[in-house]
């Protein structure tokens, strides 16, 4: 169940309840307010000593491209968490009776029979955090058994996503490496497993550069959209890491085994146009209109029979199943290896200082 514009208003009654919010509280009402109601923020950057109105900028600003719908949800489960006195009782609470996962930085919203689910961590251009993995395997489950007739997976803001979020590595460190390497690798087998079985057409729909893991899985998406302002880029080797996704297998069959190589070995950045021409993204818009050209032809799209478009996937897709799994079981392996070497740690240890960008 999703927020209605009742809920919303509602909310912000509520909201006025509230005795002396911190700053922070204010803000975050403030920016998924305007968020809700205007969408993304779409007002210059006040000058440098207007602190306030700098601040309520950033705010606002930050949740990118957040669709207004998702702005609302999270707009009245923020209020309800604060004012959980006040829901009145015939107001379901923050999760209560929806079938969609919450998650801050994971954002689930469906419309016109299609599910997005989007990556929404954009200050730190998308990057996936552990518990984004989780968030992400939850979304799709929930997105493989809904009433949507096609998936797609998107970011917010300027990035696709920037991969994995390089201080994942940090707790190896700091703690038990066996261990979590061991959980690593089996979130990182999870989460691909998860895109291997999804049930439904996925769609990737690549707004901006996307960088590691989230380039690797496109090769297990159904269609490939992607913004001229995207470029792919897998610098597994720079890192000192190996490829995963099941791009190893993926990449070679999609674009011939030696532009494989070059991205996934020599770490190559390619441009949208470039994978197009490679068969890795399907097609290529303007970033000018790739929103609304995307969104209006997915939702033509969307009106297809659901269950004849699903089942046409399982037949493109059925015999490949067991492959990938193997594949994804065998890079999580070697991945989990390359995690623990002196390279692999070097490598992020100069990300985190600073001293390395891409
Ligand atoms: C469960 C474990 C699974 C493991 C699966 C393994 C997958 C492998 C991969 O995905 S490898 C790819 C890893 N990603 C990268 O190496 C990208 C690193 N990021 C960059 O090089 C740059 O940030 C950039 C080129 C993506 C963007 O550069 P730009 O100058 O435009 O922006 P900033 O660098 O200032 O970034 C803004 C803030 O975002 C933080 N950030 C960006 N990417 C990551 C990331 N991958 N991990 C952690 N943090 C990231 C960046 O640090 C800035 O934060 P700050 O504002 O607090 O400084």
């Amino acid at each position: 169940m999703r927020a209605s514009q009742e809920d919303f208003d509602s909310a912000v009654d509520r909201m006025k309840l509230l005795e002396d919010p911190d700053s922070d509280t204010k803000l975050k009402l403030y920016a998924l307010y305007k968020q809700a109601t205007e969408g993304p923020c779409n007002v210059p950057r006040p000058e440098v000593l207007d602190i306030i109105r700098k601040a309520k900028w950033g705010a606002w600003n930050a949740l990118g491209s957040l669709p207004k719908e998702a702005a609302r949800q999270n707009y009245v489960d923020f209020v309800s968490s604060l004012t959980p006195s006040l829901e009145s009782s015939s107001q379901a609470g923050p999760g209560a009776g929806r079938s969609l996962p919450e998650s801050e930085h994971v954002v689930m919203t469906s419309e016109d029979s299609i599910t997005t689910i989007m990556l929404n961590r954009p200050a730190k251009k998308n990057a996936i955090t552990i518990q984004m993995y989780q968030d992400i395997i939850l979304a799709l489950k929930a997105a493989g058994k809904d009433n949507s007739a096609i998936t797609v997976f998107t970011g917010s803001g300027d990035y696709y996503s920037s991969g994995n979020d390089l201080t994942n590595f940090v707790s190896f460190a700091s703690g038990d490496l066996e261990k979590i390497s061991e959980e690593s690798a089996n979130t990182l087998r999870n989460v691909v497993d998860t895109f291997i079985d999804f049930p439904k057409p996925l769609v990737a729909a690549v707004n901006g550069p996307a960088v590691g893991i989230s380039v690797t899985l496109l090769g297990l998406f159904d269609t490939v959209y992607a913004s001229d302002r995207a470029t792919l880029h897998t610098p597994f080797t720079s890192l000192g890491q190996t490829p995963e996704g099941c791009s190893s297998y993926t990449f070679p069959k999609i674009m011939g085994p030696a532009k494989a190589a070059e991205m996934l070995i020599f770490g190559k950045k390619i441009t949208a146009r470039e994978a197009c021409a490679q068969g890795l993204v399907t097609e290529v818009f303007p970033d000018r209109t790739f929103q609304r050209e995307v969104w209006t032809r997915l939702r033509e799209y969307a009106k297809n029979s659901p269950n004849a478009m699903r089942i046409g996937k399982q037949l493109l897709r059925s015999s490949e199943k067991e492959k990938l799994h193997a594949v994804n079981a065998e890079e999580c392996r070697v991945g989990r290896e390359r995690w623990l070497s002196e390279e692999c740690a070097a490598a992020v240890q100069s990300f985190l200082s600073r001293k390395a960008r891409l």
